[in-house]
């Protein structure tokens, strides 16, 4: 029997995303809520502003009392009291008078205006004031932001600091989120060593823990990076039992090829507490890939190459859509723009598979052109540090020639002027 066919990134990508579904929600205290999709569609229960109140610091007038202030005949009024933010007292104001308002300060019933104080003299017990405001000139109008029982918010939005800014405004404490996916990140092999340790020869250190990890937190879910765990089918079966109590998902690097101690899908394909299948996928990088639930609660588990660009290519196809998934965000992802760009290098690509180039992005003369970085090899990690984009080159495809469109994946915000 021959080896099985490659299966397309789509057919994978399906099985992954299979494999998890929104967590189920739950109150946060609103610090605690940045980076969660919300779970619910906020209402204001009051209108914003809650009463009229002055935008100016000034003088709260009827504006009739003030029609004939001219620059060169100001119009005196006698100041009968001083209204600042926060005043919660009844005051009504009477005709022929002024009181004194600061920015913010509810507006005295009877008032239609307010003079802001550089057109006036400044006086405390007797103003003098040389301009007439239009009526409601400087009064901001309660309910004008917002009115009781809209909708600020809508259930799925992704809360970044602005969207904080706006909940704590129309008075919530807490709010329904979907919860942070815990994510385990295990990295195997007993060559991977930490960084800051010493290294003997044969041995590295270990950057896919670290860029998974710091990807999963990228994207707003919890990572708990478990350092290299050696080829040893014992020891990784310990590991991955104790890590299932913390873990909505586990995603593993290394260990998922054909060699005598790929120890991932040795210990999953003999446990009976593992359900789901290691594939070769037609890309590339990040031809070998597996996925399954795992023990009791059926965790799902992601085991991606053990090649840095591999994991990080698999990371971004298969992944990444997956933990957007569990954490309740839909539609296109507004963290990977993806747009097209002309190539100005030629390269090749196996046609057979989905080809994923680190490559870079510049802008000239309007256009947004394209080039690899780094070679071909999946072991060249250094190269993602020069990569803005991962240029994809699709099946069928065995040649991108100089002046060809090509998409791109943006790994970060699109330059400015593009979309
Ligand atoms: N006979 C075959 N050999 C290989 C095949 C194949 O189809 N037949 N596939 C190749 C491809 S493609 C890839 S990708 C790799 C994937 O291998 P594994 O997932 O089993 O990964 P390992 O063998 O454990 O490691 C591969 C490579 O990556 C380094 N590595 C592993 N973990 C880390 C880490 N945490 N940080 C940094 N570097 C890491 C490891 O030292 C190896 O150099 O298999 C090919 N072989
Ligand atoms: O698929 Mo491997 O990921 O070519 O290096």
């Amino acid at each position: 029997m021959g080896a099985p066919e490659p299966i397309s990134v789509q057919a994978h990508l399906a099985d992954c995303l299979a494999l998890v579904r929104p967590l189920p929600p739950l109150e946060l205290a609103l610090r605690d809520a940045l980076g969660c999709v919300l779970a619910e569609d906020v209402v204001s229960p009051r209108p914003l502003p809650a009463f009229d109140n002055s935008a100016m610091d000034g003088y709260a007038v009827r504006v009739r009392d003030v029609a004939e202030a001219r620059e060169d005949s100001p119009v005196g009024l006698p100041v009968v009291a001083d209204v600042a933010a926060g005043h919660t007292g009844a005051l009504r104001l009477a005709g022929g008078t002024t009181v004194r308002i600061m920015t913010g300060a509810p507006v005295p019933p009877g008032a239609e205006a307010v003079v802001p104080v550089e057109w006036t003299d400044r006086g405390v017990s007797h103003v003098r004031i040389r301009r007439c405001p239009e009526p409601g000139q400087h009064v901001r109008r309660a309910g004008e932001d917002v009115r009781a029982g809209d909708v600020v918010l809508e259930a799925g939005t992704r809360l970044q600091a602005r969207h904080i800014g706006v909940l704590a405004a129309v008075g919530r404490a807490r709010v329904r989120v979907r919860p942070r996916p815990r994510v385990v990140v295990l990295s195997t092999g007993s060559e991977i060593v930490e960084p800051g340790l010493g290294l003997e020869h044969g041995q590295l250190h270990d950057a896919n823990g670290f860029l998974l990890a710091s990807a999963v937190q990228e994207l707003g879910a919890i990572a708990y990076r478990v350092a290299g765990v050696p080829d040893d089918a014992a020891e990784l079966s310990a590991v991955l039992d104790d890590q299932l109590v913390r873990a909505d998902v586990i995603i593993t690097s290394g260990g998922v090829s054909e060699g005598a101690y790929d120890t991932v899908k040795e210990v999953l394909q003999a446990s009976p507490a593992f359900t789901g299948r290691f594939v070769k996928v037609a890309m590339q990088p990040g031809m070998p890939q597996g996925a399954g639930v795992l023990g009791e609660d059926g965790t799902p588990i992601l085991t991606l190459p053990g090649n840095p660009v591999s994991a990080f290519v698999s990371f971004e196809v298969f992944v990444r859509p997956a933990l957007r998934r569990m954490l309740g965000e839909e539609g296109p992802d507004p963290l990977r723009p993806r747009v097209r760009a002309v190539a100005e290098e030629a390269w090749t690509s196996a046609p057979a598979k989905a080809q994923y180039v680190r490559a870079a992005t510049r802008l000239e003369g309007g256009r947004l052109l394209v080039r690899p970085v780094g070679g071909h090899g999946s072991h060249l990690v250094t190269a993602l540090a020069r990569t803005d984009c991962l240029a994809v080159v699709p099946v069928g495809v065995g040649r991108v020639e100089v002046g060809d469109e090509v998409d791109c994946v943006l790994l970060g915000p699109a330059p400015a002027g593009v979309s």
